[in-house]
């Protein structure tokens, strides 16, 4: 059973005036005679096998039921009339052949073509206000629910059992209540629908099972009748049914026929094959091959969307000791400078086994020379006349050594100078007077910088002091892991920064503490002293003394020394401890055991003694596999809290001063 009521036929006339027309011309009609096929879609050979008699009046007009073209229906005057608004006004020629009119090629005899009939079949319609179809076994059993009204305007309603009688002689039917159903014979009702019918008119009475409106689960309208071409008065063919398909003049479908798609709502596609969209829609349906082609061009394509939303992510490479992602690294606290650039550092590979070479880069304040057969770069001051920090040498000083960071084959750094007699001289002055706020913080911002990169660097540092270090100078070498200074009196270090009136920060001071002692330190920075090569070996600010020419070579030595110890960068171990918030050494290699080596000191796993990044990376959780190891807190268990770290406070307090 097909779920929609049937198409009204092509040929159907939905408009008043073409009912009345026919109405008129009925009697030109009825004095055509012969034997017909009747209705005009049944099968021609099928109703000759019965035997079929029609009486003329009952008998379609020409190819256009409207048209009177026929010779056998007389003059065509008022049918043409018709005929122009039933086929949209194309004259009969140009109508194409699939036109249910044009079954009938002109100048044939026109006998009703071949068709189909619904015939028994039950169409239960649920149509609503436009009408309704119902049927029965028998030939008549299609009848029509909504009806117009009779010639005198009088609606007619249907009884709930209703008989068709046609009635030849006034060119209408009637039910069994005497009602007048229709003007032609064919079903016919202004605005009603055709009903099928029998090669023989046999009267029959046929119950009603089902009412237009009613509601029922009935078929549905045909593919939305409000929305057909022939429902809004033009012929619902195959061509001008909007939907394509249901039209050709067929009141009904065969049996078994696929069901027609359901009615195109409003905001939904019709049916139609699917145009592929965008592969990167989520939901993208497949294509499906056995999709009903569809005669409407394929819907706009949809705006793709965004990427993003449909790219996954890029995978997230674990911390290789269980740190926090790196997008979870809590970041520094207001006034700090970022560390990001002085850790995470690339690890640091034995030198490759290609030939020895020498690289060198330069810029204006510092040139670099690398050995890459020995895996270390050498350093030198060349901003004269007294390699003064200024903002220019220190932004190059960090170049230079996040060059050397990022180079594989260096592993160890010797800062020296190039300008003779003159290690540094410390800060620039000129960049601390004069200046703007602006200036100010961004030189002291290089200063922590140079300070944090040189302290934290993975690289071992050996200074070769070869000329006066004061102040700044003097710091560069303390931050170094070795100290080796010209054996020449008249070279001098230290912090001198009480002489110019000045404090040195407090992680000069550290730095400087670290190195040779509180009371050294103490003593030192309140006096501002600056102290002669000998007197600084003395105190244990230098590691040791060297005649100046000596000083390459002995710097040289002692890196490959360095370098020769396991671990990264080939410096010391150390085993420390977390107490109250100190970072104690408590063994090692070379390392007497308790002694307090304070921030920067390493810890198992392969720290180098004197790396702040080492004990900073533990602070962030980075290295808490080695905490875990040596540490005796409850808090060194996996990651220390920085709160236990002095590394913390300290870099707090560096970005506070
Ligand atoms: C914002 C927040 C801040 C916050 C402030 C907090 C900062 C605290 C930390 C501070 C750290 C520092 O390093 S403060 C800087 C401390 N540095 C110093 O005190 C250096 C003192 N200088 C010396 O001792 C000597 O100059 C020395 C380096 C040994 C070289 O002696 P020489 O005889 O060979 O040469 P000189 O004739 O003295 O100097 C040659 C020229 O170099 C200049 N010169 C020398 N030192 C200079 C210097 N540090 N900066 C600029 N110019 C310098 C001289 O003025 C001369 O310039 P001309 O006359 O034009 O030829």
């Amino acid at each position: 059973m097909r779920c929609c009521s049937p198409p009204r036929p092509a040929w159907v006339p939905t408009c008043s005036s073409s009912t009345r027309s026919r109405r008129s011309t009925g009697p030109a009609r009825a004095a055509g005679t012969g034997a017909w096929d009747w209705p005009p879609w049944r099968s021609r050979s099928r109703s000759r096998q019965r035997g079929s008699t029609i009486p003329a009046m009952l008998l379609p007009d020409a190819v256009c039921p409207h048209s009177t073209a026929s010779p056998r229906l007389g003059p065509r005057a008022a049918g043409d009339e018709v005929h122009r608004r039933c086929c949209r006004g194309q004259p009969r020629e140009l109508l194409p052949a699939s036109c249910p009119g044009m079954a009938v090629p002109l100048g044939e005899p026109e006998r009703g073509r071949a068709g189909r009939a619904g015939q028994g079949r039950t169409e239960r319609g649920s149509a609503g206000q436009d009408g309704m179809v119902q049927g029965g076994a028998g030939p008549w059993d299609h009848r029509i629910i909504k009806v117009g009204k009779d010639p005198q305007g009088h609606r007619v309603q249907p009884a709930p059992t209703t008989t068709i009688t046609p009635n030849p002689e006034q060119g209408a039917w009637l039910n069994n209540k005497g009602a007048w159903l229709s003007g032609n014979g064919r079903g016919l009702t202004e605005g009603g629908w055709l009903i099928g019918g029998g090669p023989t008119p046999r009267p029959r009475r046929v119950p009603l099972t089902s009412r237009a409106g009613n509601g029922g689960s009935g078929p549905r309208p045909l593919h939305g009748a409000d929305r057909c071409g022939a429902q809004r008065g033009g012929a619902c063919s195959a061509l001008l049914c909007p939907r394509g398909w249901g039209g050709g003049g067929l009141a009904t479908a065969p049996r078994g026929s696929p069901s027609p798609p359901p009615p195109a709502r409003r905001g939904v596609p019709p049916p139609g094959p699917r145009v592929p969209r965008c592969p990167l829609h989520a939901p993208c349906p497949p294509v499906s091959p056995t999709s009903p082609v569809s005669p409407y061009p394929p819907y706009p394509r949809p705006p793709c969307p965004p990427i993003s939303p449909h790219i996954p992510p890029p995978p997230q490479t674990p911390c290789p000791r269980g740190a926090a992602p790196p997008h979870l690294t809590p970041p520094p606290p207001p006034g700090v400078l970022p560390l990001s650039q002085a850790w995470g550092r690339a690890p640091r590979l034995p030198p490759s086994p290609l030939p020895a070479q020498r690289r060198a880069f330069s810029n204006n304040k510092i040139l670099v020379e690398l050995d890459e057969s020995a895996g270390v770069a050498t350093m030198k001051f060349k901003s004269p006349p007294v390699n003064s920090l200024s903002l220019d040498f220190l932004t190059e000083f960090c170049i230079s050594l996040e060059k050397l960071e990022n180079d594989r084959a260096c592993r160890g750094v010797i800062l020296t100078s190039a300008v003779p007699k003159i290690f540094s001289s410390g800060l620039d002055i000129t960049e601390m007077c004069g200046k703007s706020t602006e200036h100010y913080a961004e030189f002291w911002r290089a200063v922590q910088e140079m300070w944090l990169r040189l302290y934290s660097s993975n690289m071992v540092t050996v200074a070769a002091v070869n000329g006066s270090s004061p102040a700044g100078g003097c710091l560069i070498a303390l931050t170094c892991d070795y100290r080796i200074m010209a054996e020449n009196p008249k070279f001098s270090i230290g912090l001198n920064e009480a002489q110019l009136g000045i404090v040195a920060p407090f992680w000069f001071k550290d730095t400087f503490v670290n190195v040779v002692g509180h009371r050294v330190a103490e003593s030192s920075l309140q006096l501002g002293s600056l102290h002669p090569a000998p007197e600084a070996h003395r105190i244990g600010l230098v590691d040791e003394l060297v005649p100046e020419e000596k000083l390459k070579d002995r710097a040289t030595a002692v890196m490959q020394q360095w370098l020769a110890l396991p671990g990264k960068g080939g410096t010391s171990w150390a085993v420390t401890e977390c107490r109250n918030g100190d970072l104690t050494c408590v063994g090692g290699p070379g390392i007497e055991a308790g002694s307090c080596v304070s921030v920067g000191t390493g810890g198992v796993g392969g720290w180098e003694v004197g790396k702040l990044s080492k004990a900073v990376r533990a602070a962030l959780g980075c290295e808490g596999c080695a905490w875990h190891t040596a540490g005796r807190s409850a808090g060194c268990a996996g990651r220390l809290p920085p709160a236990q770290l002095a590394v913390p406070a300290l870099l707090s307090r560096a970005g506070g001063a």
